[in-house]
């Protein structure tokens, strides 16, 4: 389990993540979502262990978030920073001697369901094809949570919702647990189990799907607005 409490970031005096408060367990897919600089990216560097709470506690599996903690997540950045001159199936060996839960069976299978080739250098690929590179990398550790900043920049509207649905199958959720944030709200409802909306560094809710769908009859994205258009009344009132 992720635990936040109370958690505050400033990058300066710039309050980036105002008092959040947030458990998130295992075996399920939460998605964070909300406006340019509400926090998503931050929100998940800290639970990353890769930044530091200005304020408050990040607890993963019951220790305090920090390099040690790294060992539990696998964390996919929203920078593009790959290895130019690997080829994807070096890429693979190095990770395999860097992270001692990394798959390389399963890197194998996740390279042939994307269809990208192994011998390919990286320098060599497209934005698209470097992004599904990096969905290898991630997915192929058997960390327990799977951290993933905007995993589908630069791949095609055709194809995120299909390649989104296969990539799932592999992930275990009876031990593992994904934690993405991203702009494309209509290709990943199918695939979320929990919402988490982000607004100016405040949490401004969580719920699961399932709940917002069925009792709210609402898409994740209109939650999301009446989210924000509560928030612009009462700080009207
Ligand atoms: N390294 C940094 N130094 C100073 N301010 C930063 C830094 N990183 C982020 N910020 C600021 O913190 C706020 C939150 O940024 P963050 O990147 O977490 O938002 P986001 O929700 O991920 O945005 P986007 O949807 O545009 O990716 C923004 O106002 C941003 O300008």
């Amino acid at each position: 389990m992720i635990k936040l409490e109370e958690v505050h970031k400033k990058y300066w005096v710039y309050p980036a993540i105002k008092d959040i408060t947030l458990s998130l367990e295992i075996g399920r897919i939460f998605g964070i979502i909300g406006e340019n600089g509400s926090g998503k990216s931050t929100l998940l560097r800290l639970m990353a262990g890769l930044l530091k709470p200005t304020k408050g506690v990040i607890t993963i599996n019951g220790e305090v978030a920090s390099r040690q903690t790294r060992k539990h997540v696998a964390y996919l950045s929203d920078q593009d920073y790959y290895f130019p001159y690997f080829t994807i199936e070096e890429l693979i060996q190095y990770y395999h001697s860097q992270f001692s839960d990394f798959d390389s069976i399963k890197a194998k299978s996740i390279i042939d369901f994307l269809s990208l080739e192994p011998t390919a250098k990286i320098g060599h690929l497209s934005k698209g094809n470097r992004g599904r590179v990096k969905m290898v990398m991630t997915l192929s550790r058997n960390a327990p949570f799977l951290i993933l900043d905007e995993p589908f920049s630069g791949l095609d509207p055709m194809v995120r919702k299909s390649i989104l649905q296969g990539l799932i199958q592999f992930v275990d959720l009876s031990r593992q647990s994904v934690i993405l944030t991203t702009h494309e709200l209509k290709e990943v409802e199918s695939v979320l189990d929990v919402a988490i909306v982000l607004k100016e560094g405040k949490l401004m809710g969580r719920k699961p799907v399932e709940q917002i769908r069925e009792e709210q009859k609402m898409s994740i994205l209109e939650w999301m607005e009446n989210l924000y258009q509560e928030e612009r009344e009462s700080m009207k009132a």
